[in-house]
């Protein structure tokens, strides 16, 4: 089932309302997961392991076999890109091919697309690496061909699987820089994490999900209330409160 569909005329750029979704069927593995992500907004989707995180990423990208819900694309061109927590990339494609299959995958113009993905490479300090094959990169800089892969999209919504593990602190700032760049852009982001207090600075959003439902959701003030928690609490103090 292909969840994706497309919107018109909307202040979102991600909308999600999962009923249930499981990996099998009469099982659910998330119920009444929902929320929303404005353009410029950053939302962070927190919980523990095994609390449904990476079910609802794959619920979004229409992954799940059994799933009753909508997940609705707006944006103007209501694309999105996803980066995977795990680095996908074809053994016999150099980097610059790798850019150069999503780019012609996307319909991007051929001067459009060398220029930008010279200056992200540049901006990911892997120039020198262009010729070379993914498959010997490290998993920091196999991380970094996800994520130019998606800068290069310009996509409306970027869904991000935990960006933390294993970025240098330099790669990590250079990420969220550019984040900050397309946000203003008016792209918007879904991203999962576990280093709370980075979501707690950069997010301006957060679904908190346990057991495979969403006990928390909204801003941090949002989220305090809703944790029983003091108007100082972390993001961290939440979570132990809920979870
Ligand atoms: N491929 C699968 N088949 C069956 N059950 C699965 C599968 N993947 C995850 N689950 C189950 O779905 C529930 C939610 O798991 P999910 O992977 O979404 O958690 P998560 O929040 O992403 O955790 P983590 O922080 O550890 O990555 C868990 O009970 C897990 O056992």
């Amino acid at each position: 089932m292909d969840l994706i569909e497309e919107a018109d005329g909307q202040d979102y750029v991600l909308r999600v309302d999962i009923k249930v979704a499981g990996y099998e069927e009469e099982k659910p593995a998330i119920r009444d997961v929902s929320l929303q992500v404005a353009p410029g907004q950053l939302v962070g989707l927190i919980g523990p392991n095994g609390a449904g995180k990476s079910t609802t990423i794959k619920t979004i990208l229409g992954l799940m076999a059994h799933v009753d819900g909508n997940v609705t694309l707006g944006g103007r061109h209501k694309r999105y890109a996803y980066v995977p927590e795990q680095p996908v990339f074809y053994e016999y494609f150099t980097l610059w091919e790798h850019l150069r299959l999503a780019a012609s995958a996307f319909g991007m113009e051929e001067d459009q697309f060398a220029g930008k993905a010279e200056q992200l490479l540049k901006r990911f300090r892997l120039t020198g690496e262009r010729n070379h094959y993914p498959a010997h990169f490290s998993k920091g800089m196999q991380q970094k061909l996800m994520l130019i892969i998606a800068f290069l999209l310009e996509p409306d919504v970027y869904i991000v699987d935990e960006p933390f593990v294993g970025l240098d602190p330099r790669a990590t700032n250079d990420f969220l820089s550019l984040l900050d760049a397309e946000r203003q852009r008016g792209a918007g982001v879904l991203m999962s994490t576990h280093v709370l207090d980075t979501a707690e600075r950069i997010c301006q959003g957060f679904v908190l999900i346990n057991s495979g439902a969403v006990v928390a959701k909204g801003t941090l003030a949002q989220v305090r209330i809703d944790a029983g928690c003091t108007e100082d609490a972390t993001l961290f103090e939440c979570f132990h409160a809920l979870t």
